[in-house]
């Protein structure tokens, strides 16, 4: 279950075949693993290194002083499957988007905050419409059933994680407990900490889920931090368009082994940037044209996005 590395530049950059190509790539890496690493995608490394170091200034703010800002959430308000993350996170909206006006801290509190994660929030939603394009390129969609069609409001979400320093005991579970995601596709960077861990689904028999997984005993495989690079990860909706071809990544955020780390006795701190490809609210998202015919019927009925992200934020959420 290797993760495959794309190379985009060409996707980004080439002619109509380079496009073409890249597109079959990625489509058949995300039938598989579920999970690529994308390099050249064109988000400046610079850019993606100074959004880090305002997670980290934020993040360090006084606790009173995060507590001003509407889409932070503090440690332990997240419980996954009755395990709560040992996470704090700020979600961003997009910026363009009225609900989005009282998601920032004010420029007393942290200056040039809302600045930067503006802009860095436009770079990776251009990615991701990018990314979405090539999907429907793979997938050979007439314009008018388009993927990038129920995404046009871009109505994404940035998540961004501080997983403060724990103590590891043999008893530790998991910094962020197995799930899958809940949109089309997410960008996923981390930090050299590592950490995140994708589910192995050849590991069990039959029909798996993030709720059985582990009950299982499935396996997990380590991801590693990569320079420069991007993980695209398939979330719940995008198996629900393709059919089951695309398969929702099972993952979590681990804690390293006590013996995988000479001399020490917690885990560093970790800071982590999801970004949420979610489609247009109202959207219904059924399957789309050329992932099914008489052979292989349509596997599940048309799903409401506004119904189903409404119970998993409630499921998630104390
Ligand atoms: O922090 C991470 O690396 C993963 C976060 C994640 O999986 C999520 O927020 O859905
Ligand atoms: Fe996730």
């Amino acid at each position: 279950m290797d993760v495959p590395t794309i190379d985009f530049a060409p996707f980004l950059r080439g002619g109509r075949e380079d496009r073409e190509a890249i597109a079959k790539t990625v489509d058949s890496a995300l039938s598989s693993v579920g999970l690529i690493y994308v390099k050249n995608h064109g988000i400046p490394d610079n850019e993606v290194n100074e959004a880090f170091s305002w997670l980290q200034r934020f993040f360090a703010l006084p606790n009173a002083k995060k507590r001003t800002v509407q889409r932070y959430r503090e440690m332990g308000r997240e419980i996954i499957r009755s395990h709560p993350s040992r996470r704090e996170a700020l979600n961003l909206a997009n910026p363009s988007l009225d609900m989005s006006a009282d998601q920032w801290p004010t420029e007393e509190i942290l200056p040039g905050f809302r600045d930067f994660m503006e802009s860095f929030w436009q770079n990776c939603a251009r990615l991701l419409h990018q990314l979405i394009d090539c999907v429907s390129l793979a997938l050979e969609l007439p314009e008018e059933h388009s993927l990038s069609k129920c995404h046009s409001r871009s109505c994404f979400s940035m998540g961004c994680s501080y997983y403060p320093e724990t103590l590891i005991t043999h008893e530790t579970g998991p910094r962020m407990g197995a799930h899958s995601d809940s949109c089309t596709l997410t960008l996923l960077f981390q930090d050299p900490t590592g950490g995140l861990e994708l589910g192995d689904r050849a590991s069990v028999q039959g029909k798996v889920s993030a709720a059985n997984f582990e009950q299982r005993g499935g396996t997990y495989k380590p991801i590693d931090f990569r320079e420069g690079m991007v993980l695209v990860n398939v979330g719940y909706v995008m198996g629900r368009y393709s059919n089951g071809r695309n398969k929702s990544t099972i993952h979590r955020v681990g804690s390293p082994d006590v013996a995988a780390v000479p001399g020490r006795t917690e885990t560093p701190d970790r800071y982590s940037i999801a970004f949420f490809g979610d489609p247009d609210p109202g959207t219904i998202a059924d399957a789309l044209p050329g992932t099914y015919n008489p052979e292989n019927p349509k596997r599940w009925g048309p799903l409401n996005i506004d119904e189903y992200l409404g119970g998993i934020k409630e499921k998630t959420s104390t």
